[in-house]
């Protein structure tokens, strides 16, 4: 399990998104208390909802239809910037940007959970995590933590033999595609085939795949196959298919708690005094 310091001190988080699939998620770990071990590190210090929202000054308690919780949604982070220490963001790449740069500005650090960024939101990310600790990861699900290490291994073992593919499945209301995990999972399986093909050893990390890799004429075809249907919280199958039989190492969501879990985990180990960029499997 994701191990919490008990010596951190209570630190407040700022939720994005709070309308959102994983917004209310992060929420619901604060209204509810749905786990005694985090209730005792991290206060809810402010909900933020989208420009110019009609739910602007209700109390997030009463938004969510229980007793007043002494929260009221923002969409104005510069009223609330002195009543949270750590932003926790599920939106959209564009207005990440956002809310990154404005913890830039105000010293804050940030954990980062939304997917679809281009080349150069990442190249923004990276740079930000030179001021203030970034902890960003497409997928903060701990099986998806393990199963990149389990890939790590089997590539290095029978990468270079084997035909190997990525399939993931998600809800029919997810706007990028393919998934970010998916793209995570392929860009491990090439850095580590790239390692085995120049003999140099794998440190795969996120700062690596901040920058596209060099070497351009290694090109492996890892193709993402993507399914949209129904309410699939997140499936991700990676097929190792070597002679005479077949790999298949899967990972299914069926909870976005597992999601909100881990990015309250990983705020907690970020805390408010670390810089760099960090990714989940930093704090397993
Ligand atoms: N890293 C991880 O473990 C996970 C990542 N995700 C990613 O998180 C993101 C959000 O996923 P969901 O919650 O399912 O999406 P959603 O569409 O349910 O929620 C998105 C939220 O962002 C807000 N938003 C969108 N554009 C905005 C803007 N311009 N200004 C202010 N707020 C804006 C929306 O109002 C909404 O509250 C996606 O990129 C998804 O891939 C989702 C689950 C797990
Ligand atoms: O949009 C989602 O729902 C999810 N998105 C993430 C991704 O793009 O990998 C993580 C998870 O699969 C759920």
């Amino acid at each position: 399990m994701i191990s919490i310091n008990n010596s951190s001190p209570l630190l407040r988080i700022a939720v994005t998104g709070i309308t959102g699939r994983m917004g209310k998620k992060i929420i619901e770990y604060f209204l509810i208390k749905k786990n005694k071990q985090l209730s005792k590190k991290i206060i809810l210090g402010a909900a933020i909802v989208r420009k110019n929202s009609s739910i602007c000054g209700i109390d997030i308690g009463t938004f969510n239809k229980i007793n007043e919780f002494g929260v009221k949604i923002t969409d104005n982070l510069e009223l609330i910037k002195d009543d949270f220490d750590t932003l926790i963001d599920f939106t959209a790449p564009d207005i990440s940007i956002q809310y990154l740069n404005f913890c830039v500005k105000n010293n804050k650090s940030i954990v980062i959970g939304t997917t679809g960024f281009k080349q150069q939101h990442k190249n923004i990310i990276r740079n930000a995590s030179k001021t203030i600790g970034v902890m960003y990861s497409a997928n903060f699900s701990i099986g998806i933590a393990l199963i990149l290490k389990i890939l790590h291994k089997i590539t290095k073992i029978i990468g270079n033999n084997a035909d190997i593919s990525i399939i993931e499945t998600h809800h029919n209301k997810k706007r990028d595609i393919p998934s970010g995990t998916a793209i995570m999972m392929q860009d491990l399986i090439r850095d580590t085939l790239q390692s085995i093909q120049t003999n140099k050893s794998i440190n795969y990390n996120l700062k690596k795949r901040m920058y596209p890799s060099k070497q351009k004429n290694i090109i492996y075809d890892i193709p993402i196959h993507s399914i949209r249907i129904g309410n699939v919280v997140g499936e991700h199958t990676v097929l190792f298919n070597i002679l005479g039989e077949r790999l298949e190492i899967t990972h299914k969501a069926d909870d976005r708690a597992i999601f909100a879990y881990g990015a309250l985990c990983a705020a907690i180990w970020l805390g408010c005094n670390k810089k760099g960029l960090f990714e989940i499997h930093d704090i397993l």
